[in-house]
Protein backbone atom coordinates (compact mmCIF):
# COMPACT_ATOMS: atom_id res chain seq x y z
CA UNK A 1 0.00 0.00 0.00
CA UNK A 2 1.74 3.19 -1.11
CA UNK A 3 1.82 5.30 1.58
CA UNK A 4 1.42 8.65 -0.07
CA UNK A 5 -2.02 7.38 -0.32
CA UNK A 6 -2.42 7.33 3.28
CA UNK A 7 -1.24 11.18 3.30
CA UNK A 8 -4.00 13.53 2.97
CA UNK A 9 -3.75 15.84 0.17
CA UNK A 10 -6.51 18.01 1.87
CA UNK A 11 -4.59 19.03 4.63
CA UNK A 12 -1.46 21.11 5.57
CA UNK A 13 1.93 19.52 7.01
CA UNK A 14 4.94 20.24 8.69
CA UNK A 15 8.46 20.14 7.46
CA UNK A 16 8.87 16.90 8.42
CA UNK A 17 5.68 15.14 7.02
CA UNK A 18 6.79 16.95 3.96
CA UNK A 19 9.85 15.94 3.43
CA UNK A 20 8.75 12.15 4.69
CA UNK A 21 6.09 12.53 1.92
CA UNK A 22 8.90 13.96 -0.94
CA UNK A 23 11.13 10.24 -0.23
CA UNK A 24 8.48 8.09 -0.22
CA UNK A 25 7.24 9.65 -3.54
CA UNK A 26 9.98 9.54 -5.37
CA UNK A 27 10.67 6.36 -4.01
CA UNK A 28 7.03 5.26 -5.75
CA UNK A 29 7.38 7.10 -8.58
CA UNK A 30 10.72 6.13 -9.59
CA UNK A 31 9.75 5.84 -13.00
CA UNK A 32 9.45 9.49 -13.82
CA UNK A 33 10.23 11.18 -10.24
CA UNK A 34 13.43 11.33 -8.41
CA UNK A 35 14.75 13.57 -5.51
CA UNK A 36 17.87 16.21 -6.10
CA UNK A 37 19.78 17.71 -2.98
CA UNK A 38 20.45 21.31 -4.51
CA UNK A 39 21.82 22.89 -1.11
CA UNK A 40 21.36 23.27 2.50
CA UNK A 41 19.57 26.08 4.62
CA UNK A 42 20.92 28.70 6.78
CA UNK A 43 20.04 26.10 9.72
CA UNK A 44 21.69 23.30 7.45
CA UNK A 45 18.56 21.69 6.56
CA UNK A 46 18.36 19.96 2.86
CA UNK A 47 16.81 22.31 0.08
CA UNK A 48 15.57 19.38 -2.45
CA UNK A 49 14.54 19.66 -5.68
CA UNK A 50 11.65 17.12 -7.14
CA UNK A 51 12.65 15.79 -10.46
CA UNK A 52 10.81 14.75 -13.32
CA UNK A 53 11.97 13.16 -16.50
CA UNK A 54 10.84 10.32 -18.92
CA UNK A 55 14.18 10.16 -20.31
CA UNK A 56 17.16 11.99 -22.70
CA UNK A 57 19.68 14.36 -20.90
CA UNK A 58 19.48 18.28 -20.28
CA UNK A 59 16.45 18.76 -21.70
CA UNK A 60 14.89 21.82 -21.88
CA UNK A 61 12.62 22.07 -18.59
CA UNK A 62 10.36 23.73 -16.28
CA UNK A 63 10.96 25.23 -12.72
CA UNK A 64 8.54 25.81 -10.40
CA UNK A 65 8.92 26.64 -6.60
CA UNK A 66 6.45 27.35 -4.02
CA UNK A 67 7.03 28.14 0.08
CA UNK A 68 9.38 31.09 -0.40
CA UNK A 69 7.52 33.16 1.85
CA UNK A 70 7.48 30.82 4.93
CA UNK A 71 3.68 31.64 5.79
CA UNK A 72 2.44 30.64 2.14
CA UNK A 73 1.34 27.22 3.56
CA UNK A 74 -1.34 26.98 0.65
CA UNK A 75 1.39 27.09 -1.72
CA UNK A 76 3.06 24.11 -0.31
CA UNK A 77 0.24 22.34 -0.41
CA UNK A 78 -0.35 23.10 -3.75
CA UNK A 79 3.34 22.18 -4.99
CA UNK A 80 2.39 18.50 -3.37
CA UNK A 81 -0.81 18.22 -5.01
CA UNK A 82 0.29 19.29 -8.68
CA UNK A 83 3.52 17.07 -8.41
CA UNK A 84 1.07 14.15 -7.63
CA UNK A 85 -0.96 15.12 -10.42
CA UNK A 86 1.84 15.55 -13.12
CA UNK A 87 2.05 11.33 -12.46
CA UNK A 88 -0.96 10.26 -12.59
CA UNK A 89 -2.20 12.29 -15.59
CA UNK A 90 1.27 11.36 -17.36
CA UNK A 91 -0.03 8.72 -20.51
CA UNK A 92 -3.39 10.03 -19.64
CA UNK A 93 -3.26 13.92 -20.48
CA UNK A 94 -1.99 15.30 -23.93
CA UNK A 95 -0.30 18.32 -22.35
CA UNK A 96 1.38 16.69 -19.69
CA UNK A 97 2.43 13.75 -22.07
CA UNK A 98 3.34 16.01 -24.38
CA UNK A 99 5.28 18.29 -22.05
CA UNK A 100 7.12 15.23 -20.17
CA UNK A 101 7.99 13.78 -23.48
CA UNK A 102 9.76 16.64 -24.63
CA UNK A 103 11.00 18.61 -21.51
CA UNK A 104 11.70 17.98 -17.98
CA UNK A 105 9.99 19.35 -14.69
CA UNK A 106 11.49 20.43 -11.63
CA UNK A 107 9.93 21.85 -8.99
CA UNK A 108 11.37 22.98 -5.12
CA UNK A 109 8.04 22.56 -2.86
CA UNK A 110 9.76 24.08 0.11
CA UNK A 111 11.76 26.26 -0.59
CA UNK A 112 12.41 28.13 2.51
CA UNK A 113 12.99 25.09 4.92
CA UNK A 114 13.84 27.30 7.96
CA UNK A 115 11.12 30.00 7.62
CA UNK A 116 8.75 27.06 7.54
CA UNK A 117 9.77 25.48 10.35
CA UNK A 118 9.48 28.22 12.53
CA UNK A 119 6.23 29.08 11.44
CA UNK A 120 4.99 25.52 12.83
CA UNK A 121 7.12 26.11 15.60
CA UNK A 122 7.24 29.68 17.05
CA UNK A 123 5.38 32.39 14.57
CA UNK A 124 2.62 31.65 12.05
CA UNK A 125 3.23 34.98 10.20
CA UNK A 126 7.19 34.43 9.53
CA UNK A 127 7.53 35.15 6.07
CA UNK A 128 11.74 35.88 5.56
CA UNK A 129 14.25 32.60 5.87
CA UNK A 130 16.41 32.35 9.37
CA UNK A 131 19.62 34.06 8.34
CA UNK A 132 21.18 35.79 11.19
CA UNK A 133 24.81 37.99 11.16
CA UNK A 134 27.26 39.16 13.55
CA UNK A 135 25.72 43.06 14.95
CA UNK A 136 22.40 42.74 13.72
CA UNK A 137 19.77 41.85 16.06
CA UNK A 138 17.13 41.18 13.47
CA UNK A 139 16.50 37.71 12.05
CA UNK A 140 15.71 36.91 8.41
CA UNK A 141 15.88 37.76 4.56
CA UNK A 142 12.99 38.07 2.48
CA UNK A 143 14.02 35.64 -0.29
CA UNK A 144 12.02 37.39 -2.83
CA UNK A 145 14.53 40.72 -2.67
CA UNK A 146 17.59 38.45 -2.51
CA UNK A 147 18.15 38.06 -6.38
CA UNK A 148 20.52 40.10 -8.12
CA UNK A 149 18.28 41.66 -11.00
CA UNK A 150 17.43 44.94 -9.37
CA UNK A 151 19.15 44.25 -6.06
CA UNK A 152 18.42 46.85 -3.29
CA UNK A 153 16.17 48.75 -5.47
CA UNK A 154 12.80 50.33 -4.90
CA UNK A 155 10.08 47.91 -3.35
CA UNK A 156 12.68 46.40 -0.70
CA UNK A 157 14.17 47.40 1.97
CA UNK A 158 18.30 47.83 3.53
CA UNK A 159 16.67 47.12 7.19
CA UNK A 160 17.40 44.02 8.65
CA UNK A 161 14.31 43.98 10.88
CA UNK A 162 12.33 44.59 7.87
CA UNK A 163 10.01 42.65 6.21
CA UNK A 164 11.30 42.80 2.81
CA UNK A 165 15.19 43.53 3.98
CA UNK A 166 17.10 42.55 0.97
CA UNK A 167 20.03 41.17 2.70
CA UNK A 168 23.87 42.41 2.34
CA UNK A 169 24.31 41.72 -1.06
CA UNK A 170 22.59 39.31 -3.72
CA UNK A 171 22.56 35.94 -3.50
CA UNK A 172 23.95 36.12 0.42
CA UNK A 173 20.88 33.62 1.22
CA UNK A 174 21.87 30.07 0.65
CA UNK A 175 18.35 29.15 -0.35
CA UNK A 176 18.40 31.47 -3.16
CA UNK A 177 22.17 30.96 -3.83
CA UNK A 178 21.19 27.17 -4.31
CA UNK A 179 18.43 28.21 -6.69
CA UNK A 180 20.88 30.34 -8.73
CA UNK A 181 23.81 27.76 -8.93
CA UNK A 182 21.23 24.40 -10.01
CA UNK A 183 19.26 26.82 -12.28
CA UNK A 184 22.38 28.08 -14.05
CA UNK A 185 24.71 25.07 -14.23
CA UNK A 186 21.40 23.08 -15.80
CA UNK A 187 21.66 25.97 -18.60
CA UNK A 188 17.95 24.67 -20.15
CA UNK A 189 15.48 26.18 -17.95
CA UNK A 190 12.58 27.70 -20.65
CA UNK A 191 10.37 28.91 -18.04
CA UNK A 192 10.29 29.50 -14.28
CA UNK A 193 6.63 29.71 -11.74
CA UNK A 194 7.60 30.97 -8.25
CA UNK A 195 4.06 30.99 -6.60
CA UNK A 196 3.30 32.95 -3.78
CA UNK A 197 0.36 33.39 -1.95
CA UNK A 198 -2.47 35.63 -1.46
CA UNK A 199 -4.22 38.04 -3.71
CA UNK A 200 -5.32 36.09 -6.71
CA UNK A 201 -3.37 37.46 -9.23
CA UNK A 202 -0.78 36.05 -11.92
CA UNK A 203 2.30 38.22 -12.65
CA UNK A 204 5.14 38.45 -14.85
CA UNK A 205 8.53 41.13 -14.82
CA UNK A 206 9.59 43.14 -14.10
CA UNK A 207 9.15 44.07 -10.87
CA UNK A 208 11.48 46.48 -10.33
CA UNK A 209 10.82 48.66 -13.40
CA UNK A 210 7.84 49.88 -15.04
CA UNK A 211 10.04 49.22 -18.21
CA UNK A 212 8.18 46.27 -20.10
CA UNK A 213 9.98 43.16 -21.11
CA UNK A 214 10.66 42.53 -24.44
CA UNK A 215 7.84 40.24 -24.67
CA UNK A 216 4.97 41.66 -22.91
CA UNK A 217 2.56 40.95 -25.34
CA UNK A 218 3.34 37.35 -25.61
CA UNK A 219 3.20 37.25 -21.64
CA UNK A 220 0.17 39.15 -21.53
CA UNK A 221 -1.77 37.41 -23.79
CA UNK A 222 -0.16 34.10 -22.20
CA UNK A 223 -1.17 35.12 -18.55
CA UNK A 224 -4.66 36.04 -20.25
CA UNK A 225 -5.11 32.54 -21.44
CA UNK A 226 -3.95 30.89 -17.94
CA UNK A 227 -5.91 33.17 -15.74
CA UNK A 228 -9.04 32.25 -17.74
CA UNK A 229 -8.43 28.53 -17.65
CA UNK A 230 -8.02 28.97 -14.03
CA UNK A 231 -11.64 30.87 -13.38
CA UNK A 232 -13.20 28.17 -15.38
CA UNK A 233 -12.86 25.34 -13.01
CA UNK A 234 -14.34 27.27 -9.66
CA UNK A 235 -15.16 30.81 -11.04
CA UNK A 236 -11.95 32.93 -9.38
CA UNK A 237 -11.14 36.10 -10.49
CA UNK A 238 -6.96 36.18 -10.63
CA UNK A 239 -5.92 39.85 -12.13
CA UNK A 240 -2.62 39.79 -14.44
CA UNK A 241 -0.18 41.78 -15.74
CA UNK A 242 3.30 42.67 -15.18
CA UNK A 243 4.77 43.23 -11.46
CA UNK A 244 5.27 46.41 -11.44
CA UNK A 245 2.31 47.49 -12.96
CA UNK A 246 -0.20 45.36 -11.57
CA UNK A 247 0.87 45.37 -8.00
CA UNK A 248 3.81 47.58 -6.88
CA UNK A 249 7.63 47.84 -7.47
CA UNK A 250 9.69 45.08 -6.40
CA UNK A 251 13.47 44.90 -6.42
CA UNK A 252 15.57 41.72 -6.09
CA UNK A 253 12.78 39.04 -7.21
CA UNK A 254 12.99 35.80 -8.22
CA UNK A 255 11.41 36.43 -11.58
CA UNK A 256 13.54 39.63 -12.33
CA UNK A 257 16.46 37.58 -11.97
CA UNK A 258 15.05 34.72 -14.16
CA UNK A 259 14.10 36.71 -16.62
CA UNK A 260 17.24 38.58 -17.37
CA UNK A 261 18.83 35.25 -16.91
CA UNK A 262 17.48 34.53 -20.35
CA UNK A 263 14.13 32.66 -18.94
CA UNK A 264 11.23 34.43 -21.35
CA UNK A 265 8.13 32.52 -19.41
CA UNK A 266 8.93 33.74 -16.00
CA UNK A 267 5.77 34.09 -14.42
CA UNK A 268 4.77 34.60 -10.18
CA UNK A 269 1.74 33.57 -8.97
CA UNK A 270 -0.41 35.02 -5.95
CA UNK A 271 -2.50 32.30 -4.96
CA UNK A 272 -5.94 32.72 -3.14
CA UNK A 273 -7.46 34.40 -1.43
CA UNK A 274 -8.24 37.93 -1.67
CA UNK A 275 -7.56 38.70 1.98
CA UNK A 276 -10.81 37.34 3.82
CA UNK A 277 -8.39 34.56 5.58
CA UNK A 278 -5.51 35.87 3.94
CA UNK A 279 -2.34 33.45 4.63
CA UNK A 280 -4.86 31.45 7.32
CA UNK A 281 -6.82 29.87 4.24
CA UNK A 282 -8.56 27.09 5.42
CA UNK A 283 -7.14 23.50 4.55
CA UNK A 284 -11.26 22.82 2.71
CA UNK A 285 -9.68 24.98 0.04
CA UNK A 286 -6.40 23.63 -0.77
CA UNK A 287 -7.75 21.07 -3.68
CA UNK A 288 -10.39 23.39 -4.98
CA UNK A 289 -7.02 26.39 -5.52
CA UNK A 290 -4.91 23.60 -6.46
CA UNK A 291 -7.00 21.92 -9.20
CA UNK A 292 -7.41 25.22 -10.66
CA UNK A 293 -3.99 26.56 -10.40
CA UNK A 294 -3.12 23.54 -12.75
CA UNK A 295 -4.72 24.86 -15.38
CA UNK A 296 -2.67 27.51 -15.30
CA UNK A 297 0.36 25.77 -14.98
CA UNK A 298 -0.62 23.74 -18.06
CA UNK A 299 -1.44 26.38 -20.27
CA UNK A 300 1.63 28.16 -19.20
CA UNK A 301 4.10 24.44 -19.88
CA UNK A 302 1.87 24.10 -23.28
CA UNK A 303 2.94 27.04 -24.35
CA UNK A 304 6.50 26.85 -23.46
CA UNK A 305 6.48 23.52 -25.12
CA UNK A 306 5.39 25.16 -28.21
CA UNK A 307 7.18 28.19 -28.70
C1 LIG B 1 2.02 38.57 -0.10
S1 LIG B 1 3.49 38.32 -0.96
N1 LIG B 1 4.63 38.52 -0.10
N2 LIG B 1 3.51 36.99 -1.55
C2 LIG B 1 3.55 39.54 -2.22
C3 LIG B 1 4.74 39.34 -3.12
C4 LIG B 1 4.40 40.00 -4.44
C5 LIG B 1 5.39 39.66 -5.47
C6 LIG B 1 5.38 38.42 -6.09
C7 LIG B 1 6.30 38.14 -7.07
C8 LIG B 1 7.28 39.08 -7.42
C9 LIG B 1 7.29 40.33 -6.77
C10 LIG B 1 6.35 40.59 -5.78
C11 LIG B 1 6.00 40.02 -2.54
O1 LIG B 1 5.92 41.20 -2.17
O2 LIG B 1 7.05 39.36 -2.51
ZN1 LIG C 1 5.10 35.73 -0.98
Amino acid sequence: ERSTSSFSYSSYHTLEEIYTWIDNFATEHSDIASKIRIGYSFENRSIIVLKFSTGGSQRPAIWIDTGIHAREWITHATGIWTARKIVNEYGKDRIVTNVLNAMDIFMEIVSNPDGFAFTHSMNRLWRKNKSSRPGIFCIGVDLNRNWKSGFGGNGSNNNPCSETYHGPSPQSEPEVAAIVDFITAHGNIKALISIHSYSQMLMYPYGHTLEPVSNQEELYSLAKDAVQALYEVHGMEYIFGSISTTLYVASGITVDWAYDSGIKYSFSFELRDTGHYGFLLPAAQIVPTAQETWLAIQTIMEHTLNH
